[in-house]
């Protein structure tokens, strides 16, 4: 299909066609923005495919997210439960299978904003660390809603120590149950997603015992509320946890168990087992268990950290060739704002990574999808790596883009502040994939624990991963950059970038060895190395990205102009990375003054560069005027006109209250309430007396 036809449901404006402000920016792209969309989905069919799955959901008035900005917590809950619910119609209607192209588009398509998102995590937790035969029971009552399910592992006292669990589940070998309990407050589940409300089971981590001897946490099936009227089940006390910064569609929520008895069958028992005389068996390391937040954590960053990057970037940018503010030159109109160097600095360095980001994403996703069947059939071997990079990815990518987030919507000045933008909702739900399926500090630290572990293996000639066998090439020198050009050159910038990592991560076991050396115990060194520890995994995790987004481009077929503007988006990320750091390369003098001055200069030329296609670059993200539901961002660039409609839709503007004093001199004043709205007007006397009578 051509680019024209494509697009056009996405253009749809009833405000009197594109602004010639943004449709000049579409002139003359120096790539096919076509292509490069299809290049971001794998392919022309996946694009086909997309667009399909987009044009059903929005097409289809259940899923409609025109008023949210407009919705109460409540509201926002109701909506989303009535959306989940009709998306199973709609899955059947479109026949799309679970299995089948269309399923990973669905979420894109409704943009998170549906209920029962744990009900998934419930069912990976399933298909991931339970039998066979637990599988062949549970997952088809879920996939048919016949139970709702959610992930109960948070407790009030501990989200990230999971060791730290005090929920408990005993084994009666008497009855053949567990019995499980909530000893103590601290102990109660806290944050469960669908909980609140919702949820008819849940998958609950519980230290397990068995004849009196702890095994660790072990995940339990649990019916939480009656299939038959929802009501509480015994020994069960649950409910909401209140208002949240964002996710307020979800009913996170809190679990306290009392003597709950589940049968032995309840125990997910694809690695671990306690069989009927009490014996445990276990296949895998202890952390087997944790391998739904692997999987989790991998699926998150796409779905919820790069995917808002791309859209926030997408407002942000079409908005800045729109907005014209302030005069670049005397005696000229006034400039549009994406012509400052300083907005180009704000935003571009931004769109570069939302590339470069996708593209780690397809690398991480491949490991995942090789590591994950390897553990099917019990090999383990790839688990410390795939651990390693989903908890070091999930975190220096949920971290830059909530970041990234935040500067789109302060490069839109005041509208960007206003919900209309669509900007501040990306940016406070963003905000919590920081913290869920592990804080990011924590996970930086795991894969810091990982890579000192190779540095020390790799130092003394062991085999280790691919991934990290360049801990052990360490090529010690000087930048070769004689002028600004070379550093146009991946070579260069990459070994920049592998000369950073290996120097923190080197210098940093060497200051944990000296530590244990000097007789400071292993743990407390630990704690005093933490600091650089995680300083040297983001240098570890820009420099895989770096090198992956160079080895991408490489691939890339010349024609239609795609390999080249992605080599200058390549430059860009990496020498953005560079200027902003620029301690880390100069310390040791890998980089010298005067060659940062260089970085600097070709740095702000591809500002420039990218600048001419900002817009088409944006575009072929290819996000629907309802996906981005942006007053600022839709493809027409009317925003404006947009502005003033969309706000006239708020209630405050067809119900105005107003509060007065009816004697404002007098201390004994009586408040009034009066209500005006369309069609009648009354006064209620509130009896509230505001000053002290
Ligand atoms: C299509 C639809 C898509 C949907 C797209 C998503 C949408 C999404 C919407 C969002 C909706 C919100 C959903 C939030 C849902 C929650 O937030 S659920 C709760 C998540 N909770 C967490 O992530 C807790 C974080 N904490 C942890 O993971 C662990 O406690 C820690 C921090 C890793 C430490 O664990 P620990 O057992 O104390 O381990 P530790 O002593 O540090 O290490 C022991 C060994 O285990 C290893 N280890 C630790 N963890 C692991 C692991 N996971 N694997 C392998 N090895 C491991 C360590 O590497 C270490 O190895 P060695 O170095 O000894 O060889
Ligand atoms: C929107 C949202 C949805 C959620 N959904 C679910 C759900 O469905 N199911 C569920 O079970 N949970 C859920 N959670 C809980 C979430 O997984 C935890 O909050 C998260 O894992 C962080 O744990 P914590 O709250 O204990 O943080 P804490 O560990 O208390 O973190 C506080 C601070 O302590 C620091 N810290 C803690 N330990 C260490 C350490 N070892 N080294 C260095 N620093 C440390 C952290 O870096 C952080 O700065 C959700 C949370 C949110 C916000």
């Amino acid at each position: 299909m051509a680019l024209r036809e494509t697009r056009k449901y996405s253009q749809g404006s009833a405000l009197g066609g594109v602004n010639p402000d943004l449709a000049s920016e579409r002139q003359t792209p120096s790539f096919s923005v076509e292509k490069l969309t299809a290049l971001l989905d794998g392919g022309e069919e996946n694009t086909r495919i997309r667009r399909a799955v987009v044009e059903a959901i929005e097409s289809d008035p259940v899923f409609s997210r025109e008023n949210q900005y407009f919705q109460s917590q409540n509201e926002k809950y109701e909506a989303a439960v009535r959306k989940a619910v009709h998306l199973q119609k709609k899955v059947r209607e479109m026949g799309w299978t679970e299995n089948g192209p269309e399923f990973k588009y669905i979420y894109r398509a409704l943009s998170g904003e549906v209920a029962l998102l744990l009900h998934t995590i419930f069912m990976r937790s399933i298909s991931v660390l339970g039998s066979d035969k637990q599988i062949a029971k549970w997952i088809p009552l879920a996939m048919q809603y016949q139970l709702i399910g959610s992930y109960a592992q948070t407790e009030l006292g501990h989200g990230t120590y999971l060791q730290g669990l005090e929920t408990t589940a005993v084994f009666d070998i008497a009855t053949q149950e567990f019995i499980l309990n909530t000893p103590q407050i601290s102990a109660m589940k806290w944050w469960p997603g669908d909980m609140g409300r919702s949820a008819t089971h849940t998958v609950v981590f519980a230290q397990l015992y068995v004849r009196g001897k702890c095994y660790g946490v072990h995940p339990f099936i649990v019916q939480i509320r009656s299939l038959w009227d929802h009501s509480l089940c015994p020994g069960i006390t649950a409910g909401d946890i209140g208002p949240k910064m964002s996710f307020e569609h979800i009913d996170n929520g809190y679990l306290m168990l009392q003597n709950v008895r589940v049968s032995r069958e309840n125990m997910l028992s694809k690695f671990c087992e306690v069989q009927p005389d009490g014996t445990y068996v276990r296949r895998g390391s202890q952390q087997i268990n944790y391998l739904t937040m692997t999987a989790v954590r991998v699926a998150l960053i796409s779905h919820e950290a790069v995917i808002p990057l791309m859209k926030a970037c997408t407002i942000a940018i079409r908005y800045s060739v729109v907005r014209r503010q302030s005069k670049l030159k005397p005696g000229e109109e006034e400039a549009k704002i994406l012509d400052f160097q300083t907005q180009q600095e704000k935003l571009l360095p931004h769109l570069a990574a939302a590339y470069a980001f996708h593209f780690i994403n397809n690398y991480l996703q491949d490991l995942f999808n090789r590591g994950y069947e390897e553990i099917q059939r019990e090999n383990f071997n790839m688990l410390p790596e795939l651990h390693a990079f989903s908890s070091g990815f999930k975190a220096i990518v949920t971290q830059y883009c909530a970041s990234a987030v935040e500067v789109c919507l302060r490069a839109c000045g005041g509208h960007g502040y206003s919900s209309l933008s669509g900007l501040p909702s990306l940016c406070t739900r963003i905000l919590a994939s920081c913290i869920y399926e592990g804080e990011n500090t924590v996970l930086f630290l795991q894969t810091a624990r990982f890579l000192i572990k190779c540095f020390i293996a790799a130092s003394a000639g062991h085999p280790v991963p691919p991934s990290v066998t360049y801990l052990a090439a360490v090529k010690p020198g000087k930048c070769p950059a004689k002028s600004k050009f070379d550093f146009l050159s991946p070579d260069i910038y990459t070994q920049a970038y592998q000369h950073a990592a290996v120097r923190l991560i080197s210098s940093t076991a060497a200051k944990l060895q000296a530590l244990i050396q000097s007789g400071v115990k292993k743990h407390d060194a630990w704690n005093e190395c933490t600091v650089q520890l995680v300083q040297a995994v983001k240098a570890h995790c820009h420099y895989i990205t770096v090198k992956n987004f160079a080895e991408t481009v490489e691939r890339l077929e010349t024609k239609g102009g795609i390999q080249q503007i992605m080599k200058h988006l390549c430059h860009l990320f990496a020498l953005h990375g560079i200027f902003s750091n620029t301690g880390v390369f100069l310390h040791d003098g890998h980089i010298s003054g005067a060659q940062m001055d260089m970085v600097t200069a070709s740095y702000l030329d591809l500002l420039a560069v990218i600048r001419k296609d900002a817009v088409p670059l944006v575009d072929a993200f290819d996000f629907t005027d309802k996906t981005l539901n942006s007053a600022l961002g839709s493809y027409d660039g009317q925003v404006y006109q947009r502005l003033y409609e969309w706000a006239q839709k708020s209630p405050t503007n067809t119900q105005v209250w107003m509060l007065y004093y009816s004697q404002a001199t007098s201390a004994l004043a009586r408040a009034e309430i009066v209500c005006f709205s369309s069609n009648k007007s009354y006064t209620h006397k509130s009896g509230i007396r505001p000053f002290n009578s």
